[in-house]
Protein backbone atom coordinates (compact mmCIF):
# COMPACT_ATOMS: atom_id res chain seq x y z
CA UNK A 1 0.00 0.00 0.00
CA UNK A 2 2.99 2.28 0.93
CA UNK A 3 4.16 1.55 -1.76
CA UNK A 4 1.46 2.51 -4.51
CA UNK A 5 0.49 5.56 -2.78
CA UNK A 6 4.27 6.47 -2.81
CA UNK A 7 3.69 5.72 -6.68
CA UNK A 8 0.59 7.72 -6.56
CA UNK A 9 1.92 11.10 -5.00
CA UNK A 10 5.53 11.40 -6.79
CA UNK A 11 3.97 11.47 -10.13
CA UNK A 12 3.67 15.25 -10.14
CA UNK A 13 5.92 15.99 -6.27
CA UNK A 14 8.92 17.74 -6.81
CA UNK A 15 11.37 17.11 -4.04
CA UNK A 16 12.10 19.66 -1.92
CA UNK A 17 15.60 21.46 -1.37
CA UNK A 18 14.49 21.13 2.12
CA UNK A 19 15.30 17.50 2.27
CA UNK A 20 18.87 18.10 1.55
CA UNK A 21 18.99 18.51 5.70
CA UNK A 22 16.04 16.52 6.69
CA UNK A 23 13.70 17.53 9.69
CA UNK A 24 12.89 15.11 12.64
CA UNK A 25 9.66 13.65 12.25
CA UNK A 26 7.23 14.67 14.47
CA UNK A 27 4.71 12.97 16.78
CA UNK A 28 1.69 15.46 16.76
CA UNK A 29 -1.66 15.27 18.07
CA UNK A 30 -4.84 16.70 15.89
CA UNK A 31 -7.40 15.38 18.26
CA UNK A 32 -7.33 14.78 21.95
CA UNK A 33 -6.82 17.02 24.62
CA UNK A 34 -5.60 20.66 24.51
CA UNK A 35 -2.36 20.85 24.26
CA UNK A 36 -0.67 23.87 26.33
CA UNK A 37 -0.47 27.06 24.72
CA UNK A 38 3.63 27.35 23.87
CA UNK A 39 3.83 24.04 23.19
CA UNK A 40 0.80 24.38 20.87
CA UNK A 41 3.00 27.61 19.27
CA UNK A 42 6.09 25.32 19.11
CA UNK A 43 4.22 22.43 17.10
CA UNK A 44 2.48 24.95 15.00
CA UNK A 45 5.95 26.54 14.25
CA UNK A 46 7.52 22.79 13.07
CA UNK A 47 4.35 22.63 10.92
CA UNK A 48 5.19 25.81 9.58
CA UNK A 49 8.61 25.03 8.53
CA UNK A 50 7.60 21.98 6.51
CA UNK A 51 5.24 24.11 4.54
CA UNK A 52 7.69 26.60 3.50
CA UNK A 53 8.07 27.13 0.13
CA UNK A 54 11.14 29.16 -0.20
CA UNK A 55 14.28 26.89 1.19
CA UNK A 56 15.94 28.90 3.86
CA UNK A 57 19.26 27.86 3.19
CA UNK A 58 21.58 25.04 5.10
CA UNK A 59 22.40 27.19 7.49
CA UNK A 60 19.27 28.08 8.25
CA UNK A 61 18.18 24.47 8.35
CA UNK A 62 21.09 23.69 10.58
CA UNK A 63 19.72 26.78 13.41
CA UNK A 64 16.21 25.19 13.14
CA UNK A 65 17.46 21.61 13.35
CA UNK A 66 19.45 22.36 16.51
CA UNK A 67 16.92 24.32 18.65
CA UNK A 68 14.57 21.67 17.69
CA UNK A 69 16.58 18.91 19.05
CA UNK A 70 17.51 21.25 22.16
CA UNK A 71 13.80 21.61 22.65
CA UNK A 72 12.79 18.11 22.28
CA UNK A 73 15.39 16.12 23.73
CA UNK A 74 17.62 19.14 25.74
CA UNK A 75 21.14 19.31 25.59
CA UNK A 76 23.05 17.15 22.80
CA UNK A 77 24.15 13.52 24.27
CA UNK A 78 24.45 11.53 21.01
CA UNK A 79 28.11 10.56 20.11
CA UNK A 80 30.03 12.95 17.57
CA UNK A 81 29.47 11.51 14.18
CA UNK A 82 32.46 10.63 11.86
CA UNK A 83 34.69 13.21 9.73
CA UNK A 84 33.25 11.42 6.65
CA UNK A 85 29.65 11.80 7.69
CA UNK A 86 29.63 15.24 6.94
CA UNK A 87 25.81 16.28 6.71
CA UNK A 88 25.23 14.82 10.11
CA UNK A 89 28.74 15.83 11.59
CA UNK A 90 27.10 19.45 11.12
CA UNK A 91 23.75 18.73 12.18
CA UNK A 92 25.81 17.56 15.57
CA UNK A 93 28.11 20.07 15.68
CA UNK A 94 24.84 23.03 15.05
CA UNK A 95 23.05 20.95 17.99
CA UNK A 96 25.93 20.66 20.32
CA UNK A 97 27.04 24.20 20.03
CA UNK A 98 23.57 25.40 21.76
CA UNK A 99 25.33 23.65 25.05
CA UNK A 100 23.11 23.98 28.09
CA UNK A 101 20.94 26.07 26.74
CA UNK A 102 17.02 25.62 28.54
CA UNK A 103 14.50 23.36 26.22
CA UNK A 104 11.97 26.35 26.97
CA UNK A 105 14.47 28.86 25.52
CA UNK A 106 15.04 26.66 22.64
CA UNK A 107 11.66 26.42 21.97
CA UNK A 108 11.03 30.28 21.66
CA UNK A 109 13.93 30.85 20.06
CA UNK A 110 12.89 27.66 17.57
CA UNK A 111 9.45 30.15 17.15
CA UNK A 112 10.48 33.40 16.77
CA UNK A 113 12.88 31.90 14.18
CA UNK A 114 10.40 30.36 11.82
CA UNK A 115 7.99 33.78 12.81
CA UNK A 116 11.08 35.57 11.03
CA UNK A 117 10.77 33.15 7.99
CA UNK A 118 7.55 32.91 7.79
CA UNK A 119 6.93 36.70 8.02
CA UNK A 120 9.08 37.02 5.27
CA UNK A 121 6.75 35.58 2.87
CA UNK A 122 3.97 36.05 4.00
CA UNK A 123 4.15 39.60 5.66
CA UNK A 124 2.57 40.88 2.38
CA UNK A 125 -0.78 39.46 3.27
CA UNK A 126 -0.86 41.19 6.86
CA UNK A 127 -2.64 44.05 7.56
CA UNK A 128 -1.01 46.43 9.88
CA UNK A 129 -3.39 48.01 13.26
CA UNK A 130 -4.64 51.55 12.56
CA UNK A 131 -4.33 50.93 8.87
CA UNK A 132 -6.90 52.91 6.83
CA UNK A 133 -5.88 52.06 3.15
CA UNK A 134 -5.33 49.25 0.64
CA UNK A 135 -2.55 47.34 1.91
CA UNK A 136 0.02 45.36 -0.06
CA UNK A 137 -1.19 41.52 -1.12
CA UNK A 138 0.19 38.25 -1.51
CA UNK A 139 0.11 37.40 -5.53
CA UNK A 140 -3.16 35.06 -4.40
CA UNK A 141 -4.53 36.70 -1.53
CA UNK A 142 -5.28 40.40 -1.80
CA UNK A 143 -6.15 42.07 2.03
CA UNK A 144 -7.41 45.98 2.18
CA UNK A 145 -8.23 47.89 4.98
CA UNK A 146 -10.65 50.67 4.32
CA UNK A 147 -13.41 52.57 6.17
CA UNK A 148 -13.81 50.16 8.74
CA UNK A 149 -13.87 46.88 6.65
CA UNK A 150 -10.73 44.86 6.26
CA UNK A 151 -11.77 42.58 3.09
CA UNK A 152 -9.77 39.72 2.35
CA UNK A 153 -10.06 38.46 -1.92
CA UNK A 154 -9.11 35.12 -2.52
CA UNK A 155 -6.86 36.12 -6.54
CA UNK A 156 -6.75 33.25 -8.21
CA UNK A 157 -9.25 33.73 -10.78
CA UNK A 158 -7.77 31.31 -13.55
CA UNK A 159 -8.10 28.90 -10.65
CA UNK A 160 -11.78 29.25 -9.91
CA UNK A 161 -9.87 31.06 -6.46
CA UNK A 162 -8.61 27.06 -5.34
CA UNK A 163 -6.62 27.34 -2.16
CA UNK A 164 -3.58 26.77 -1.95
CA UNK A 165 -1.95 25.01 1.70
CA UNK A 166 0.27 28.43 0.96
CA UNK A 167 -3.00 30.59 0.60
CA UNK A 168 -4.63 28.37 4.14
CA UNK A 169 -1.47 30.21 6.05
CA UNK A 170 -1.87 33.20 4.72
CA UNK A 171 -5.85 33.33 5.43
CA UNK A 172 -5.19 32.50 8.84
CA UNK A 173 -2.64 35.31 9.28
CA UNK A 174 -4.88 37.95 7.25
CA UNK A 175 -7.73 36.86 9.85
CA UNK A 176 -5.28 37.34 13.29
CA UNK A 177 -4.49 40.94 11.88
CA UNK A 178 -7.63 41.42 10.86
CA UNK A 179 -8.94 40.70 14.59
CA UNK A 180 -6.55 43.28 16.32
CA UNK A 181 -6.85 46.22 13.35
CA UNK A 182 -9.15 48.98 13.94
CA UNK A 183 -11.54 48.09 11.35
CA UNK A 184 -15.29 47.30 12.56
CA UNK A 185 -16.45 44.22 9.91
CA UNK A 186 -14.25 41.44 8.02
CA UNK A 187 -15.25 40.71 4.86
CA UNK A 188 -14.09 37.64 2.82
CA UNK A 189 -14.78 37.45 -0.99
CA UNK A 190 -13.69 36.26 -4.48
CA UNK A 191 -12.15 38.09 -7.47
CA UNK A 192 -13.42 36.81 -10.81
CA UNK A 193 -16.13 34.81 -11.58
CA UNK A 194 -16.15 32.28 -8.69
CA UNK A 195 -16.19 32.59 -4.98
CA UNK A 196 -14.45 29.82 -4.62
CA UNK A 197 -13.67 26.11 -5.78
CA UNK A 198 -12.70 24.94 -2.24
CA UNK A 199 -9.12 22.65 -1.74
CA UNK A 200 -6.64 23.09 -4.52
CA UNK A 201 -6.49 19.75 -5.36
CA UNK A 202 -2.80 19.33 -6.32
CA UNK A 203 -2.26 20.26 -2.37
CA UNK A 204 -2.52 16.52 -2.69
CA UNK A 205 0.64 16.26 -5.03
CA UNK A 206 2.82 18.20 -2.97
CA UNK A 207 3.85 15.26 -0.64
CA UNK A 208 6.92 13.74 -0.78
CA UNK A 209 7.27 9.85 -1.17
CA UNK A 210 8.69 8.06 1.99
CA UNK A 211 6.73 10.88 4.19
CA UNK A 212 3.32 11.28 3.55
CA UNK A 213 2.19 10.39 6.81
CA UNK A 214 4.36 12.91 8.33
CA UNK A 215 3.10 15.48 5.69
CA UNK A 216 -0.21 14.30 6.38
CA UNK A 217 -0.09 15.05 9.73
CA UNK A 218 1.06 18.72 9.05
CA UNK A 219 -1.65 19.23 6.67
CA UNK A 220 -4.53 18.10 9.03
CA UNK A 221 -2.82 20.81 11.55
CA UNK A 222 -2.74 23.14 9.32
CA UNK A 223 -6.36 22.94 8.80
CA UNK A 224 -7.60 22.70 12.25
CA UNK A 225 -5.77 25.93 12.86
CA UNK A 226 -7.48 27.38 10.01
CA UNK A 227 -11.15 26.49 10.72
CA UNK A 228 -10.31 27.30 14.46
CA UNK A 229 -9.71 30.98 13.43
CA UNK A 230 -13.15 30.89 11.81
CA UNK A 231 -14.50 29.96 14.99
CA UNK A 232 -12.56 32.17 16.88
CA UNK A 233 -12.75 35.28 15.01
CA UNK A 234 -14.14 38.06 17.45
CA UNK A 235 -15.89 40.90 14.63
CA UNK A 236 -18.45 40.49 12.17
CA UNK A 237 -17.22 37.86 9.25
CA UNK A 238 -19.01 38.61 6.28
CA UNK A 239 -18.69 36.40 3.31
CA UNK A 240 -19.51 38.06 -0.06
CA UNK A 241 -20.37 35.29 -2.31
CA UNK A 242 -19.87 36.93 -5.95
CA UNK A 243 -20.47 33.18 -7.42
CA UNK A 244 -20.32 29.52 -7.68
CA UNK A 245 -18.58 28.14 -4.12
CA UNK A 246 -17.63 24.60 -3.95
CA UNK A 247 -15.89 22.64 -0.71
CA UNK A 248 -14.32 23.90 1.84
CA UNK A 249 -15.60 27.33 1.29
CA UNK A 250 -19.39 26.14 1.59
CA UNK A 251 -18.69 24.24 4.63
CA UNK A 252 -16.86 27.58 6.56
CA UNK A 253 -20.36 29.51 5.27
CA UNK A 254 -21.59 28.51 8.55
CA UNK A 255 -19.06 30.24 10.91
CA UNK A 256 -19.29 33.60 9.10
CA UNK A 257 -22.21 35.96 10.92
CA UNK A 258 -23.72 36.96 7.32
CA UNK A 259 -23.53 35.38 4.01
CA UNK A 260 -24.72 37.40 0.93
CA UNK A 261 -24.68 35.95 -2.05
CA UNK A 262 -25.00 36.93 -6.02
CA UNK A 263 -27.89 34.84 -7.60
CA UNK A 264 -25.25 33.44 -9.92
CA UNK A 265 -23.87 31.49 -6.71
CA UNK A 266 -24.22 27.99 -6.11
CA UNK A 267 -23.22 26.03 -2.93
CA UNK A 268 -21.48 22.58 -3.92
CA UNK A 269 -20.13 20.12 -0.86
CA UNK A 270 -18.72 17.20 -3.48
CA UNK A 271 -17.18 15.10 -0.13
CA UNK A 272 -18.09 11.85 -1.48
CA UNK A 273 -17.51 12.27 -4.62
CA UNK A 274 -13.99 12.90 -3.47
CA UNK A 275 -13.60 10.54 -1.04
CA UNK A 276 -13.22 12.46 1.63
CA UNK A 277 -15.84 14.05 4.29
CA UNK A 278 -17.43 16.97 5.45
CA UNK A 279 -15.18 19.42 7.45
CA UNK A 280 -15.43 23.72 8.48
CA UNK A 281 -17.58 22.50 11.14
CA UNK A 282 -20.60 21.53 8.57
CA UNK A 283 -21.38 17.95 10.24
CA UNK A 284 -22.52 20.12 13.36
CA UNK A 285 -23.66 23.30 11.74
CA UNK A 286 -25.40 22.31 8.72
CA UNK A 287 -27.72 19.89 10.81
CA UNK A 288 -28.76 22.32 13.47
CA UNK A 289 -29.43 25.08 10.62
CA UNK A 290 -31.14 23.12 7.47
CA UNK A 291 -32.53 19.91 9.31
CA UNK A 292 -30.55 16.91 9.24
CA UNK A 293 -32.41 15.40 6.01
CA UNK A 294 -31.71 18.76 4.21
CA UNK A 295 -27.85 19.04 5.68
CA UNK A 296 -27.73 15.21 4.28
CA UNK A 297 -28.39 15.43 1.07
CA UNK A 298 -25.41 18.33 0.58
CA UNK A 299 -23.21 16.62 3.14
CA UNK A 300 -23.27 12.92 1.74
CA UNK A 301 -25.16 12.87 -1.19
CA UNK A 302 -23.22 16.51 -2.91
CA UNK A 303 -26.77 18.06 -3.78
CA UNK A 304 -25.81 21.66 -5.65
CA UNK A 305 -28.01 24.33 -4.41
CA UNK A 306 -28.73 27.25 -6.25
CA UNK A 307 -28.19 30.95 -4.29
CA UNK A 308 -32.01 30.63 -3.56
CA UNK A 309 -31.81 26.97 -2.23
CA UNK A 310 -29.43 27.59 -0.07
CA UNK A 311 -30.97 30.85 1.38
CA UNK A 312 -34.13 29.25 1.61
CA UNK A 313 -32.14 26.47 4.36
CA UNK A 314 -30.56 29.69 5.98
CA UNK A 315 -26.78 28.64 4.62
CA UNK A 316 -27.28 32.30 3.06
CA UNK A 317 -28.79 35.98 4.58
CA UNK A 318 -29.43 37.27 1.17
CA UNK A 319 -29.33 36.76 -2.01
CA UNK A 320 -29.07 39.66 -4.91
CA UNK A 321 -29.64 40.02 -8.80
CA UNK A 322 -25.83 39.59 -10.36
CA UNK A 323 -26.15 42.86 -11.97
CA UNK A 324 -26.19 45.10 -8.87
CA UNK A 325 -24.60 42.37 -6.50
CA UNK A 326 -21.65 44.50 -5.69
CA UNK A 327 -23.23 47.89 -5.36
CA UNK A 328 -25.92 46.61 -2.89
CA UNK A 329 -23.55 44.28 -0.97
CA UNK A 330 -21.35 46.76 -0.02
CA UNK A 331 -23.54 49.83 0.50
CA UNK A 332 -25.25 47.02 2.92
CA UNK A 333 -21.55 47.23 4.21
CA UNK A 334 -20.86 50.59 4.44
CA UNK A 335 -23.90 51.28 6.65
CA UNK A 336 -23.10 48.35 9.08
CA UNK A 337 -19.54 49.70 9.46
CA UNK A 338 -20.65 52.40 11.34
CA UNK A 339 -22.63 50.43 14.11
CA UNK A 340 -20.73 50.91 17.27
CA UNK A 341 -17.96 48.31 17.14
CA UNK A 342 -18.04 46.84 20.78
CA UNK A 343 -21.57 46.56 20.79
CA UNK A 344 -20.88 44.19 17.73
CA UNK A 345 -18.27 42.35 18.99
CA UNK A 346 -20.07 41.29 22.30
CA UNK A 347 -23.30 40.63 20.53
CA UNK A 348 -21.18 38.30 18.64
CA UNK A 349 -19.20 36.70 21.83
CA UNK A 350 -22.62 35.93 23.37
CA UNK A 351 -24.06 33.62 20.58
CA UNK A 352 -20.46 32.59 19.60
CA UNK A 353 -19.51 31.62 23.75
CA UNK A 354 -22.76 29.13 23.90
CA UNK A 355 -21.05 26.88 21.31
CA UNK A 356 -17.61 27.44 21.19
CA UNK A 357 -15.93 24.42 22.94
CA UNK A 358 -18.14 21.94 21.07
CA UNK A 359 -17.04 23.84 17.97
CA UNK A 360 -13.57 23.14 18.48
CA UNK A 361 -14.34 19.57 19.54
CA UNK A 362 -16.10 19.14 16.01
CA UNK A 363 -13.58 21.02 14.04
CA UNK A 364 -10.84 18.21 15.72
CA UNK A 365 -12.71 15.43 14.97
CA UNK A 366 -13.84 15.96 11.14
CA UNK A 367 -9.80 16.53 10.87
CA UNK A 368 -9.27 13.67 12.37
CA UNK A 369 -11.42 11.55 10.03
CA UNK A 370 -11.05 13.15 7.14
CA UNK A 371 -6.91 12.83 7.89
CA UNK A 372 -7.58 8.97 7.34
CA UNK A 373 -10.06 9.72 4.17
CA UNK A 374 -6.41 11.69 2.36
CA UNK A 375 -4.95 8.32 2.48
CA UNK A 376 -8.07 5.77 1.30
CA UNK A 377 -7.70 4.97 -2.66
CA UNK A 378 -11.31 6.75 -2.85
CA UNK A 379 -9.86 9.73 -2.27
CA UNK A 380 -6.62 8.68 -3.99
CA UNK A 381 -8.60 7.87 -7.06
CA UNK A 382 -10.73 11.28 -6.90
CA UNK A 383 -8.35 13.40 -6.63
CA UNK A 384 -5.81 11.55 -9.53
CA UNK A 385 -8.84 11.56 -11.62
CA UNK A 386 -9.49 15.53 -11.90
CA UNK A 387 -5.73 16.10 -11.63
CA UNK A 388 -5.22 13.98 -14.54
CA UNK A 389 -8.21 15.46 -16.18
CA UNK A 390 -10.32 12.79 -16.93
CA UNK A 391 -13.41 14.14 -14.35
CA UNK A 392 -14.38 17.27 -13.39
CA UNK A 393 -17.10 17.73 -10.99
C1 LIG B 1 -2.14 14.30 1.29
C2 LIG B 1 -2.99 15.24 2.02
C3 LIG B 1 -3.11 16.58 1.37
C4 LIG B 1 -4.44 17.12 1.65
C5 LIG B 1 -4.58 18.57 1.38
C6 LIG B 1 -5.89 19.01 1.90
C7 LIG B 1 -5.87 20.37 2.53
C8 LIG B 1 -7.12 20.74 3.27
C9 LIG B 1 -8.37 20.18 2.69
C10 LIG B 1 -9.56 20.80 3.31
C11 LIG B 1 -10.81 20.11 2.87
C12 LIG B 1 -11.37 20.75 1.67
C13 LIG B 1 -12.20 20.10 0.87
C14 LIG B 1 -12.72 20.72 -0.36
O1 LIG B 1 -12.68 21.89 -0.60
S1 LIG B 1 -13.40 19.61 -1.44
C15 LIG B 1 -13.65 20.53 -2.92
C16 LIG B 1 -12.44 20.53 -3.81
N1 LIG B 1 -12.75 21.18 -5.06
C17 LIG B 1 -13.08 20.54 -6.16
O2 LIG B 1 -13.18 19.34 -6.20
C18 LIG B 1 -13.32 21.39 -7.40
C19 LIG B 1 -12.53 20.89 -8.56
N2 LIG B 1 -12.79 21.74 -9.72
C20 LIG B 1 -13.75 21.48 -10.64
O3 LIG B 1 -14.46 20.52 -10.57
C21 LIG B 1 -13.90 22.46 -11.76
O4 LIG B 1 -12.65 23.08 -11.98
C22 LIG B 1 -14.96 23.56 -11.46
C23 LIG B 1 -16.34 22.91 -11.48
C24 LIG B 1 -14.70 24.24 -10.11
C25 LIG B 1 -14.90 24.65 -12.56
O5 LIG B 1 -15.05 24.03 -13.84
P1 LIG B 1 -14.84 24.93 -15.15
O6 LIG B 1 -15.01 24.02 -16.32
O7 LIG B 1 -15.67 26.14 -15.08
O8 LIG B 1 -13.33 25.44 -15.05
P2 LIG B 1 -12.00 24.59 -15.15
O9 LIG B 1 -12.20 23.24 -14.61
O10 LIG B 1 -11.44 24.70 -16.52
O11 LIG B 1 -11.06 25.37 -14.09
C26 LIG B 1 -10.12 26.38 -14.49
C27 LIG B 1 -8.79 25.99 -13.95
O12 LIG B 1 -8.83 25.96 -12.54
C28 LIG B 1 -8.39 24.69 -12.05
N3 LIG B 1 -9.12 24.38 -10.82
C29 LIG B 1 -10.38 24.66 -10.52
N4 LIG B 1 -10.70 24.24 -9.31
C30 LIG B 1 -9.60 23.64 -8.82
C31 LIG B 1 -9.30 22.98 -7.59
N5 LIG B 1 -10.20 22.90 -6.61
N6 LIG B 1 -8.08 22.50 -7.43
C32 LIG B 1 -7.14 22.61 -8.38
N7 LIG B 1 -7.36 23.22 -9.58
C33 LIG B 1 -8.58 23.74 -9.78
C34 LIG B 1 -8.71 23.75 -13.18
O13 LIG B 1 -7.94 22.59 -13.08
C35 LIG B 1 -8.35 24.59 -14.37
O14 LIG B 1 -6.94 24.60 -14.46
P3 LIG B 1 -6.20 24.59 -15.88
O15 LIG B 1 -6.66 25.85 -16.56
O16 LIG B 1 -4.76 24.57 -15.54
O17 LIG B 1 -6.69 23.34 -16.57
Amino acid sequence: MALRLAKHWCLSAIRSPLQVISFPALQLHVSGTAMRADQKDFENAVTRVKLLKKDPGNEMKLKLYALYKQATEGPCNVPKPGVFNLINKAKWDAWNALGSLPKETARQNYVDLVSSLSSSSASSSQVKPGADKEQQGSENLVVTSENGITKIMLNRPTKKNAITTQMYQEIILALKAASKDDSTITVLTGNGDYYCSGNDLSNFTDVLSGEIEEKVKSIAILLRDFVDCFIDFPKPLIAVVNGPAVGISVTLLGLFDAVYASDRATFHTPFSHLGQSPEGCSSYIFPKMMGPAKAKEMLIFGKKLTAGEACARGLVTEVFPDSTFQTEVWTRLKAYSKLPPNAMRVSKQIIRNMEKEKLHAVNAEEVSVLQERWLSDECINAVMNFLSKRAKL
